[in-house]
């Protein structure tokens, strides 16, 4: 059990936000299936993208880390080993899902397996589509659930219309359609982060976007040696932004901050609810864009959230719900369901905890309705459930409590992504 901090007075100073955690994912796959030695620079040393390290070693990948520098001596698409253990992938939904893609079009066996929480999330929306592309692939509830066995076999690229909106569904095909024959196509309901698409371009394949729709030809092979600078991760950002937007008297920077338009939407919504973000130092030379953030403490109201911007701010639903509680009016954010299959059922979890805390917000099927009115939060004792943005959001939360202390349950759940969160925060505080 963690005490929190409580009532702040202002936030003040700026913060290297760390790397961000799709790409670094996404770095270490690409370098491991590419030819050549790969440089990653400032790649996130969250739990997350080291089981994705461990994964690819257990596949037979050399690759040196030394904090958040990571080199990665590439095998080509055809280098990898069998593992002789199981692919452990701990907490993070993204190595599962990209992995079993990957492995679907290798030519041996491995089976994948996670924590408590993976074993619970939906593994279909992958397994199906990569059945159709023929995979051969086994696992609970017809291998909805984990362990997910997978004997690698041919691939054939086909045209798939995604009912989800996901990076995670959209990666994992074109890892298998990378090794498939003829050409893969993929139409989105909304657009979703193109992390994948940039990098593949960065290893020089060929990968064509149009609106929600890409296409990728197969048999591809990926050239490494490259050097890839990770961002800031904006999801990370998230939690500082809205912190300096509602402790008074705030004025914080945030370095490097990742600002991939499948990612801003945040910044979207808080401008929407009448708060101004400055740039500084903005750098587009890159595959990926980034630049200084400068946030400070804002009047807001509240509004209504929903439709083609949700996958550009899926994992900021949390850390938006407290915003809105700080908001004149009512927030409304809908067409949310998503939030229901990741680590913890977010929209319960945010509604149950912000509850405890004195919020005004109410569970709705798609999402949730958040009375704001700065109604006061008082101290309560309050759990993650073990799913970082929860405790990273209920920590923020803590910020404004004026009485009572707020204890946190599960607050270790945060290294997934933020490992010196607590750290960073402390900075801020004078
Ligand atoms: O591809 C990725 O790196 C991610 C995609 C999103 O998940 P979905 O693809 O399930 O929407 C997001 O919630 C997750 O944190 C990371
Ligand atoms: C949903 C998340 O990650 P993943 O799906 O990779 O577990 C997240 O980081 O909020």
């Amino acid at each position: 059990m963690k005490e929190l901090v409580t009532n702040v007075k202002n936030l003040r100073g700026e913060i290297d936000i760390p790397g961000d955690k799709s790409i670094s994912h996404r770095a270490v796959m690409f370098s491991s299936i590419a030819t050549g030695t790969t440089t990653v620079e400032n790649f996130l040393e969250g739990e997350d993208c080291l089981s994705t390290i461990h994964c690819f070693r257990k596949l037979g990948v050399e690759i040196d880390q030394k904090g958040t520098e990571v080199t990665v001596h590439g095998k080509g698409l055809k280098g990898l080993v069998e593992p002789t253990e199981v692919l452990d992938v701990g907490n993070s939904g993204t190595t599962a899902r990209l992995m079993m893609g990957l492995l679907a079009g290798q030519p041996f066996h491995s089976v994948v397996v996670g924590d408590e929480s993976i074993a619970k999330r939906p593994m279909k929306r992958v397994t199906d589509p990569l059945r159709k592309m023929g995979a051969n692939i086994h696992g609970r509830a017809d291998a909805n659930y984990t362990p997910i066995s997978i004997s690698g076999s041919d691939i054939s690229n086909i045209e798939f219309h995604s009912p989800v909106a996901s990076a995670q569904v959209k990666s994992a095909l074109l890892l298998a359609a990378l090794q498939g024959e003829g050409e893969m196509v993929i139409h989105e309901p909304a657009k979703s982060r193109d992390h994948t698409e940039r990098m593949l371009q960065a290893f020089g394949c060929e990968i064509e976007e149009t609106g929600n729709t890409v296409r990728l030809k197969g048999n591809q092979t990926l050239t490494g040696g490259i050097h890839i600078t990770v961002p800031g991760d904006i999801s990370s950002a998230a939690f500082f932004i809205v912190a300096a937007l509602i402790v008074p008297n705030s004025k914080i920077t945030l370095k490097k901050v990742g600002l991939n338009k499948t990612r801003t939407g945040i910044i979207d919504v808080v401008e929407q609810m009448g708060a101004t973000v400055f740039y500084e130092n903005k750098n587009v030379e890159g595959p990926e864009p980034y630049a200084d953030l400068i946030v400070e403490t804002s009047e807001l109201h509240g509004i209504v959230i929903g439709g083609e911007i949700m996958p550009r701010l899926i994992d900021e639903i949390p850390i938006i719900a407290l915003l809105a509680t700080r908001a004149k009016g009512t927030t409304v954010i809908k067409d949310a369901e998503e939030l229901k299959v990741k680590e913890t059922n977010r929209i319960r979890t945010v509604v149950s905890e912000l509850t405890k805390l004195g919020a005004n917000i109410t569970e709705t099927d798609d999402g949730m309705v958040i009375v704001g009115n700065n109604t006061p939060l008082h101290g309560a004792e309050v759990n993650s459930y073990g799913d970082h943005r929860i405790g990273m959001m209920l920590a923020v939360a803590a910020l404004i409590v004026e009485e009572g202390e707020v204890l946190l349950q599960n607050s270790e759940a945060i290294s997934v992504s933020y490992p010196n969160f607590f750290d960073h925060l402390s900075n801020l505080i004078s």
